[in-house]
Order: structure tokens, then C-alpha cells, then sequence
């Protein structure tokens, strides 16, 4: 602990850094100033040495020092700081997994003064100790919870430092444009005019506007990958919704029956569709409900499909557009929607045609939940749909949407920039619209992000990270 560089290190914390359950090892993780002594307490090294070197790993036992005890066999690492995820000492004690031991292990390491970890503590210290900025941060959230390959190509760009890179570019344009102002300030008799209004304009409007519309741009384009979306299958009863289900998710999830009523509870699955992280819904047939149960699911679907980002509408192809058919899609054709013929297995083209024909202007595809044709043309036009269709690959480095608001703030204000420019307001103003943009960008790194918003973005890690 010599750097002095370190703003955050009274506490030393500790946690087992590994989830429950069986496994083959399990970390307990220790960081702060007593983490080596620590280790010198508890740890006998095979090798018998009494100083350890950082980042060497040890092989010995961890022993109770109060009973002499042995406890467990492990290996063990020291990090020094500032070497190390959090820039202070760190140790690792990888120890034979389950909870009895990883707890046993803890509990000497607390009682040799350490104190429990709050969720996401250790990162914080990262963060805090300048190791990762606020975004990066985040997207070791977003890399621990992607649930599709686009998520994580994503998550690790931001990791990598890509949106802080363009935030801090922005944010350059603007400290030089808010230099230019600020000569006009101190020089009044000088107005702005001869430091060129038109260049001010240009500076800010290509160097720090655009950029930060192309962000919002990226954000609504990949928004769905980092999100994911709700898509609720809708439709009267016996259309084959529960069937389309089962098909989607490839296992018998919902009860399938000939009998028109069979669904009555939500039936809820996650999947990912083209890289999108979908949670897909079955609903009861929507009709004039039969009896009590069914009038209870029938209301449930009803609300989840008002909730719904996107909706299924299955019809069955077999049978005609029905007058229930028809109530159903006066209710959600207002909505983002698919129509979804089903039972193609039992028509013919001329059919599918007509069907095609009443749906004019709406996506209508085909499809046999039995037989499973068609599927992948659905999959295709929910992507269309959700995406568009000139997503660039790999896709752009996008703000999330903690991020978004803050871009949106900082747009807003240097619109009024701009604004104020135009009308040859004096550049005291200009100069308040433009910090109060810096600001904005500065809470996507961290810089000027409140206390409170940074224990909320920590607090969702797990325990141990
Ligand atoms: N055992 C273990 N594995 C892990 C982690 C961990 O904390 N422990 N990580 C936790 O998320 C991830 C890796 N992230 C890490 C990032 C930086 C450093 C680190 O020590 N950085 C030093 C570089 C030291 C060197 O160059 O030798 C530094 O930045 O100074 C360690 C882990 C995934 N795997
Ligand atoms: N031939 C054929 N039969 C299907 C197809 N999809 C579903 N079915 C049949 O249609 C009947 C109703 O299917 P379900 O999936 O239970 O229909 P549902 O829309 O969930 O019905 P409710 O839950 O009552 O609203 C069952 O007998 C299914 O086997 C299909 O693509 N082709
Ligand atoms: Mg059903």
C-alpha cells in the first residue's frame, strides 16, 4: 500500500467470490491493507517461505491460528497493489468448493479483521481507485448477465473502453469550444463575432452534436440486443398459440389440447431469437370467457399484451377469419404486431393467398406449429421488425440506457447552444449551455455522476464481484 494514489481503502473486504453449489474450486477474495497480513495469518505455504512475492501462487494450508487447525488445502494469491482489480492488496484463496468450507474459510479471514463485501464492492473499488471508469464498470455487469452473443460482443467493447473513448473525444471539442468562449468573456470589448460565431457553430454542432446523435442512433438500434423485448402470442382459443410455444422454445412448456379454453395462466420462456433476447408468452384464447378460471386468464392476457413490446397474433389458417379473429385484431393492430397463420400443414396456397390478402400491409407469415415449417421466416420478420435490416456487424459502440438519458441531456443543451449562438446571446450564456453538456457526458465515465446513482449501478452486481 505505498502508491498513494488510492482514495478508497480503510476497510479491508472479503467475499466468496464463486456461486454456491457444487464445483471443482471456490474463491474467497480479500482486498484491502490487511489482505497479505491476512494471508500470513492463515495461510502455511508448502514451501515455507515467509515473504510472498505478488502474483506467485501458493500451494499449502489454510489453518486456524486460534486452535492450529487445519481448515483446508488451497492455493493461494497475492496481488500488490496497485497491481491488481481493485489497485489495493488483493488475495485470492482458491480453496476445494462448497459452501461449508468457502464459509469456514471466510469467517477466519473476517475474524482476522476484514469485513463482509457489499454487492459489487470490489468493483467499486476498481472503479473508485481509477482502474475502470463508470462505463466500463457497467458493462462487467452486462458482460456477466448478455444472454446473446451480439450482448456480449457489445458488453466487451464497452469494456474495453470504446463509449468512453467517444465521450471523452466529445467532451474534448467542447472543453476547445468552451476555451474560445471564454476569451470572449474576459475580453468583452472583443465581442464573439470576431472569434467566429460560424466556427463556434461548426466546432460544436460536427465535433460534438453529431457524434452524440449517432450515439442515441446506436442506442435504439441495439437497444432490443442489451434489453431484450416481451413478446406476447395473442390470439382466440385453439389457433395453436400454446403449440407455436412449444415450437419456439424446442420442449413442452405449455399444455397443448384439441379443446378449445386449455391455456388459462401466462406460460413465460426465455429464448433468443437471432441474437435477441426474447421473453415469449403464452396467453389464454382470448373469447367471452366460460367460466370464472377462464375469465381470470383471460383479463392476465389482456394486460400482458397492452405490456407487450411485440405481439403474436396467431390465426388458424385452417378455418377461416372468424368474428372473434377479428375483435382481437381491432384490439392490437395499432400495435407492433405479426400476424401469425398457423396450421398450414392442413391448407393450400390459394388459402394462404386470401389470408395474405386480408392482412394487406401487416407481416403475415406462415407457419405450422406441428411440423415446424415457417419457423424461421418468423424469426427473420420479428428480427425486420425489431432491428431493420442494416444493423452493421459488429455492432455499434452503444450507450445503455443510463447512458442514453445522459446523451440526451447533453443534446438538449447544446442545442440551446447553438441556439443561443444564433441569436448572439452573450457567451456567458453559451458558455452555461456547454458546461452543462460537459457535465452530462461526464456522468457516463463517472466524473460527474451523484453518489447515489453509483451505489444503485453497483449494487446490482452479485456478491463478490
Ligand atoms: N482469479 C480471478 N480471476 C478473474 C478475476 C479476478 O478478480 N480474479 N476478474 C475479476 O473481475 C476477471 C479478470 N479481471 C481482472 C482485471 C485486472 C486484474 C489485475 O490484476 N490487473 C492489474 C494488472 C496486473 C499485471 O499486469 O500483472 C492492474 O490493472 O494493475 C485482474 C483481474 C476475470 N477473472
Ligand atoms: N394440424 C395442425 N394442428 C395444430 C397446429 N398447431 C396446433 N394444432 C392443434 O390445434 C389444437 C390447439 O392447439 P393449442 O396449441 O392448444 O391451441 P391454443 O391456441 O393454445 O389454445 P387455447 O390454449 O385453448 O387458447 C391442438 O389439437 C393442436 O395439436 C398446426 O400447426 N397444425
Ligand atoms: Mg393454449
Amino acid at each position: 500500500m505505498s502508491q498513494g494514489l488510492l482514495r478508497y481503502s480503510e476497510a479491508t473486504i472479503a467475499a466468496i467470490a464463486t456461486p454456491p453449489g457444487p464445483g471443482a474450486i471456490g474463491v474467497v477474495k480479500v482486498s484491502g491493507p490487511l489482505a497479505e497480513t491476512i494471508m500470513r495469518r492463515l495461510f502455511k505455504p508448502a514451501c515455507g517461505v515467509r515473504e510472498f512475492q505478488s502474483h506467485r501462487l501458493y500451494y499449502g494450508w489454510i489453518v486456524d491460528p486460534q486452535t492450529g487447525q487445519p481448515v483446508d488445502e488451497v492455493l493461494c494469491v497475492l496481488m500488490k497493489a496497485p497491481h491488481s482489480y481493485t489497485r489495493e492488496d488483493v488475495l485470492e484463496i482458491q480453496a476445494h468448493s462448497g459452501y461449508f468450507i468457502l464459509t469456514r474459510i471466510l469467517e477466519l479471514v473476517l475474524r482476522e479483521g476484514a469485513r463482509p463485501a457489499e454487492p459489487g464492492e470490489f468493483t467499486k473499488r476498481a472503479y473508485l481507485n481509477g482502474r475502470l471508469d463508470l462505463s466500463q464498470a457497467e458493462a462487467i455487469a452486462e458482460l456477466t448477465q448478455a444472454r446473446s452473443e451480439t450482448g456480449l460482443v457489445m458488453a466487451l467493447s464497452s469494456l474495453s473502453g470504446g463509449l468512453s473513448q467517444q465521450a471523452l473525444a466529445i467532451k474534448q471539442a467542447l472543453t476547445e469550444a468552451l476555451a474560445v468562449i471564454e476569451v470572449a468573456i474576459d475580453f468583452p470589448e472583443e465581442d464573439l463575432e470576431i472569434i467566429s460565431t460560424y466556427e463556434l457553430k461548426e466546432k460544436i454542432s460536427s465535433q460534438a452534436l453529431s457524434p452524440i446523435e449517432e450515439l442515441l442512433k446506436a442506442y435504439e438500434a441495439t437497444r432490443v440486443f442489451r434489453e431484450g423485448i416481451s413478446v406476447v402470442i395473442a390470439g382466440r382459443p385453439n389457433v395453436g398459440k400454446s403449440s407455436l410455444l412449444n415450437a419456439i422454445l424446442r420442449e413442452e412448456r405449455a399444455i397443448v389440447s384439441a379443446i378449445p379454453g386449455t391455456t388459462r395462466d401466462l406460460i413465460e420462456g426465455l429464448v433468443t431469437i437471432k441474437g435477441i433476447p426474447v421473453n415469449l408468452i403464452d396467453t389464454a384464447g382470448l373469447r367471452q370467457a366460460r367460466d370464472e378460471i377462464e375469465e381470470i386468464g383471460v383479463a392476465r392476457a389482456r394486460e400482458r399484451i397492452r405490456q407487450a413490446d411485440l405481439i403474436i397474433f396467431v390465426v388458424d389458417a385452417s378455418e377461416g377469419l372468424t368474428r372473434e379473429d377479428q375483435l382481437i385484431y381491432q384490439e392490437i393492430k395499432e400495435r407492433l404486431h405479426v400476424v401469425v397463420l398457423n396450421k398450414i400443414d392442413l391448407v393450400n396456397d390459394k388459402n394462404i393467398r386470401n389470408f395474405k390478402g386480408i392482412f394487406l400491409g401487416d407481416q403475415v407469415v406462415p407457419v405450422s406449429a406441428l411440423t415446424g415449417e415457417g419457423l424461421d421466416q418468423l424469426f427473420q420478420t420479428l428480427y425486420d421488425l425489431l432491428v431493420g435490416t442494416d444493423l452493421p456487424s459488429p455492432p455499434p459502440v452503444a450507450p445503455n440506457l443510463r447512458q442514453k438519458l445522459a446523451l440526451e441531456r447533453a443534446q438538449k443543451a447544446l442545442i440551446k447552444a447553438l441556439h443561443n449562438l444564433e441569436r448572439q446571446e452573450s457567451p456567458e450564456i453559451v458558455a452555461m449551455d456547454i458546461r452543462e453538456a460537459l457535465d452530462c457526458l461526464g456522468e457516463i465515465t463517472g466524473e460527474t455522476t451523484t453518489e447515489e446513482v453509483i451505489d444503485h449501478i453497483f449494487n446490482r452486481f452479485c456478491i463478490g464481484k
